[in-house]
């Protein structure tokens, strides 16, 4: 039988805005019981929450106000869901922030080892053999992962370690034993927040951005529901892109020939 929502125990980090925020509607949407999203923007997170207490019940949505860069308040905010909820089926980290090079280490803090924390806390919690129940963790990497834009090389180097960081991981861990998926998904330009910090046509216009064939960003809508099409289908250790409002595309095969012809020269 295929992958659904129904009934899973789901954690966003990231939740309160954007493609989290997103992932959060559609998740409830289908139906899983409980969904528990966790960001540091407060307001933003608890207007949200209102909003899907009173669309979908009091129980069903939970704002957990936390920073992943702190291993802390990341370890309360997975034993909350874990007391409350018994189980988590699907960790979604889609928390990240972008900059010049003058944020380098808010960006390696977040979007690296923020995730990092998170994938491993995920991990050890739903592993099926050390008495979880399996389940999806999906990490949200970008196309700056495999090529960077002018002031971006920072962000672009976190989101290829990301990449690199589950691939390894999946490769670790086999999902034969743990029975929880390590996915990647690289995203195109989508419009929220992050993305308008820069002007994207800018950006395009000056050559580097990988997006210099795309004339609009993509839809929120588009990256939410190809990331949830990949939690569908996708294998531990493969990587997606979801970019121009395409459904995702499968590149696992690319990445592993990239790998393949780089550990060959390894081979000294
Ligand atoms: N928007 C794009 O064009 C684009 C393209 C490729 C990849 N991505 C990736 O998609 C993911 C979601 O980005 P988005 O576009 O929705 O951005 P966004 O800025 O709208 O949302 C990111 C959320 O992360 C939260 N956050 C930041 N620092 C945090 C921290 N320390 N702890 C907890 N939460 C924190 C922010 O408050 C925000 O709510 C990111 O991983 C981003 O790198 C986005
Ligand atoms: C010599 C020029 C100096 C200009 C400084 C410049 O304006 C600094 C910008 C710093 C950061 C801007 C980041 C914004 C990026 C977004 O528009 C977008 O390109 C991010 C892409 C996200 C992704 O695809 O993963």
């Amino acid at each position: 039988m295929s992958w659904t929502a129904d009934e899973k125990v789901v954690l966003v980090t990231g939740g309160a805005a954007g493609i989290g925020a997103g992932l959060v509607r559609e998740f409830l949407a289908k139906n899983a019981r409980h969904v528990a999203f966790l960001d540091v923007s407060e307001k933003e997170g608890a207007t949200l929450e209102r909003e899907l207490r009173n669309k979908f019940g009091a129980l069903r949505a939970k704002f957990i106000k936390c920073d992943v860069t702190d291993e802390i308040q990341l370890g309360d905010a997975f034993r909350q869901v874990l007391d409350k909820h018994r189980k988590l089926d699907v960790v979604v980290n889609s928390a990240a922030v972008v900059g010049d090079n003058s944020l380098c280490k808010t960006m390696i803090d977040v979007n690296f080892c923020g995730t990092v924390t998170s994938t491993l806390k995920a991990l050890s919690i739903m592993r099926a053999d050390a008495g979880g129940c399996g389940g999806a963790i999906i990490n949200v990497s970008s196309l700056q992962a495999f090529k960077s834009s002018t002031c971006l090389s920072v962000y672009s180097a976190t989101k290829g370690a990301v990449l690199q960081f589950s691939n390894f991981l999946a490769d670790e861990e086999s999902y034969s034993t743990t029975k929880v998926r390590i996915i990647t998904v690289c995203l195109g330009p989508t419009d929220t927040a992050l993305l308008h910090k820069r002007n994207l046509n800018n950006s395009a216009k000056d050559g580097h951005g990988v997006s210099s064939r795309a004339s609009e960003p993509q839809r929120v809508e588009s990256a939410v529901n190809g990331i949830i099409e990949v939690i569908q289908q996708a294998e531990s250790g493969s990587t997606w892109i979801i970019a121009n409002n395409n459904i995702a595309r499968d590149v696992t095969m690319n990445v592993r020939e990239s790998f393949r012809i780089l550990s060959d020269i390894t081979d000294v």
